[in-house]
């Protein structure tokens, strides 16, 4: 079963406001003459061999560095760099203030080199993601994620023929074949059997995370079916019932859509047989253990045990911290 759990939008926000930068940005990626103009008055993340351009706070987080286009047109120039290069640049969003946000990469050009001219350091996304705002951290990721994606795509799969890409970079054409930037949808779920809930690890996770069970959907799946497949092979358990609760895009090991659920299975039914070529371990959880390892922000010191959940940012963290509320209030009687 399928229900929404959330409201769509904030009640703060002004829907005209809204509605116009939305209707802005799809008019972009059909005009080209307009997204050309947009360019020229917008905002640019510039990312260096796909590592984005990032300064450190006060506060020892990082903020993405968004420069005018007129400014990295300027850099590009005083760096002997071939202007041209803006023309590689790919459409990401329309900010609060109505500027068209593009993405670069200008990984031709020398990193340290960039970074004096350009205010700020080059950081791989896997070491930085967390430690970006929340506002801005998926700013950045479907940057990459685009970038990435134009990197990959420059040949038709159909004919060899190189792709053309339109001004916006919302997708590339040969002849009458159009290609889409691509992601794969994955499903991810907190299983519970009413009083606990289930977690695992991969041998690759960091030392003592456990996060929700996940998989890619296979071609023809349904969300249900996929769920129920993936925890089956992984952990040798039938669901009863599944609800969704939210969705993400996460940029790890590529472009993902991961889908968000809660499911359940019967407290009669809750012997796990873990497929080690998938997990290392999967164990039930407490709503104590969960809660304490809530408050962890990072990881344990080496040998000392404990359990450690995925941080914030990662749609696991959200689908955890709302089981452990909802299993807080069915207790208080809520
Ligand atoms: N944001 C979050 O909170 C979390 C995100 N994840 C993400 O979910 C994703 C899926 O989780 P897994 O348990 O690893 O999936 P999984 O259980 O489906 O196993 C991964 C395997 O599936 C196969 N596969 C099928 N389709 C694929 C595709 N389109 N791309 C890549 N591999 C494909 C590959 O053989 C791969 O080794 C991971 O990439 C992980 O980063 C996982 C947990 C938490
Ligand atoms: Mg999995």
């Amino acid at each position: 079963m399928l229900r929404p759990v959330r409201t769509l939008a904030p009640l703060s926000r002004c829907c005209s406001s809204f509605v116009s930068r939305m209707r802005f940005v799809d008019r972009l990626k059909r005009d080209d003459g307009a997204c050309a103009a947009a360019l020229q008055s917008g905002q640019m993340f510039l990312f260096h061999r796909l590592a984005p351009l990032l300064q450190r706070t006060e506060r020892g987080t990082l903020r993405p560095v968004a420069r005018r286009t007129s400014d990295v047109q300027s850099i590009l120039q005083r760096l002997g760099s071939d202007p041209a290069l803006l023309e590689q640049s790919v459409l990401i969003g329309c900010s609060q203030q109505n500027q068209a946000q593009f993405c670069l990469d200008i990984g031709e050009v020398d990193q340290v080199v960039l970074e004096e001219a350009c205010g700020g350091t080059f950081i791989d996304l896997k070491k930085s993601f967390f430690l970006l705002p929340a506002a801005e951290a998926p700013l950045v990721a479907k940057g990459q994620a685009l970038l990435r994606w134009h990197q990959t795509s420059g040949f038709c799969s159909a004919t060899g023929r190189p792709t053309q890409r339109n001004r916006a970079g919302s997708q590339r054409v040969c002849s009458d074949i159009i290609y889409y930037p691509k992601m794969s949808p994955v499903v991810i779920a907190l299983v519970s059997d009413g009083k606990r809930c289930l977690l695992g690890r991969q041998a690759s996770f960091p030392r003592g995370m456990y996060s929700a069970l996940a998989g890619f959907c296979d071609m023809g799946e349904t969300l249900e079916e996929t769920l129920s497949r993936e925890v089956a092979e992984e952990v040798g358990l039938e669901l009863l019932s599944v609800s969704y609760s939210s969705s993400q895009h996460w940029p790890f090991p590529h472009s993902s859509f991961m889908i968000g659920c809660h499911a359940t299975v019967s407290p009669a039914h809750t012997q796990l047989s873990v497929d080690q070529s998938e997990l290392e371990d999967a164990r039930w959880f407490s709503l104590e253990e969960v809660v304490t390892a809530l408050q962890v922000k990072a990881p344990p010191p080496r040998g000392a045990a404990g359990l450690w959940l995925p941080p914030k940012h990662a749609i696991a963290n959200r689908l955890i911290s709302e089981w452990a509320e909802r299993q807080r209030r069915s207790l208080d009687g809520d």
